[in-house]
């Protein structure tokens, strides 16, 4: 079998246009643009290469965009007061503070000192724990960039056995209840997993998000699984690569994401999604509730 191409970035450019829509209809008739803001701590290289994207993708469709990049010696304290200062901008809809963040600062503190309705990357404690009781304000990016990935290529996830390989608070475990929402029977695996192909080899949908490159083999597959690659991995070459060998991956999956154009464009595409509905909400349009991945 060689699988067909998830296409991430075909896909997000379409999440892109609604976006620029929208973003028009609010300038339009409620003369309001878009904004916001990006808190970047240090100078983190891949950081800094993130950060850009964001802002030239967000700038692209009429967005305000601005970055903030202060000194790696920063303070708790002083971090805190820029982000009580960005919660009461009013031409700022969202606001994300870029992680990693330097060792000496608590990066939970930071993010639940952001106003959840302006939580765009849908980290706040609030944001996550209405993914469990059903309306968050946000859904968390990179996982739902899968959902609408899965959902835009008509792949059915109802009844269907998944498997995420990682459990962070950002992608893995998030990601997990997303496909449990959906109707899938999920197993999420991390470092402890015993024998962690005997579970991928159950999987339907293939969900790895790791940071460990050539980490799922095509052995390691069922035959015709749909396998999403959340990971960023920068190779001794300087190429990107995810966690799958997309090589042998492909010869035994049905659909495979490549790294790059799969995930990452998607996050992306719903990063802006969030903040235009963050400002259409404070525009007094849509129903400021998002509708359940369901
Ligand atoms: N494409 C995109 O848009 C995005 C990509 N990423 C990328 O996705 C990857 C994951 O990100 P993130 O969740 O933040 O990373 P974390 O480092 O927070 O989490 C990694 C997870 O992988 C698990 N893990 C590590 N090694 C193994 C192993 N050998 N077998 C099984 N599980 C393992 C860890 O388990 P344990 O908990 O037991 O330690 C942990 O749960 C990274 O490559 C990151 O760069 C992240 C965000 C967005
Ligand atoms: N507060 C916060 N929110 C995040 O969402 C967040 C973060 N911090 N820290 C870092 C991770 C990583 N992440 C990516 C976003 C886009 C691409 C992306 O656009 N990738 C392109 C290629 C990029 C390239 O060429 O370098 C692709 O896969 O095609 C990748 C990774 C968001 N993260
Ligand atoms: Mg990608």
């Amino acid at each position: 079998m060689t699988a067909r191409i998830l296409d991430g970035k075909a896909i997000a450019a379409e999440f892109r246009n609604e976006c620029a829509v929208r973003v028009q209809r609010l300038k339009e008739e409620k003369g309001l643009v878009p904004g916001i803001a990006v808190v970047i701590v240090g100078d983190d290289p891949a950081s800094k290469v993130y950060v850009r994207n964001k802002a030239q993708a967000c700038e692209a469709i009429g967005m305000h965009s601005e970055v903030h990049p202060l000194p790696a010696e920063t303070t708790q304290a002083h971090l805190l007061a820029f982000i009580h200062a960005l919660n009461a901008a009013p031409a700022i809809h969202g606001i994300l503070v870029q992680l990693p963040l330097p060792k000496h600062i608590d990066g939970q503190a930071l993010i639940e000192a952001i106003d959840p309705a302006k939580d765009v990357d849908g980290f706040h404690q609030a944001n996550l724990g209405g993914l469990i009781t059903g309306h968050p304000a946000f859904y968390p990016c990179t996982p739902w960039g899968v959902m609408k990935l899965l959902e835009h290529t008509g792949i059915p996830i109802e009844g269907k056995s998944a498997v995420v390989i990682g459990r962070s608070n950002i992608v893995g475990k998030p990601m997990g209840l997303m496909l449990v929402h959906a109707g899938a029977t999920t197993t999420i695996c991390h470092r402890k997993t015993q024998d962690l192909a005997f579970h991928t080899r159950q999987a339907d949908i293939l969900v790895a998000a790791v940071g460990k490159a050539g980490l799922v083999t095509g052995d390691m597959l069922k035959p015709g699984a749909v396998v999403v690659d959340v990971g960023i991995n920068r190779l001794a070459n300087g190429k990107l690569a995810g966690d799958v060998d997309f090589e042998t991956a492909s010869q035994v999956a049905s659909w495979i994401t490549p790294v790059p154009g799969g995930v990452g464009p998607m996050t992306i595409a719903m990063l802006l999604g969030n903040t235009v509905k963050s400002a259409e909400r404070a525009a007094g349009l849509g129903t400021g509730a998002e509708t359940r991945i369901a």
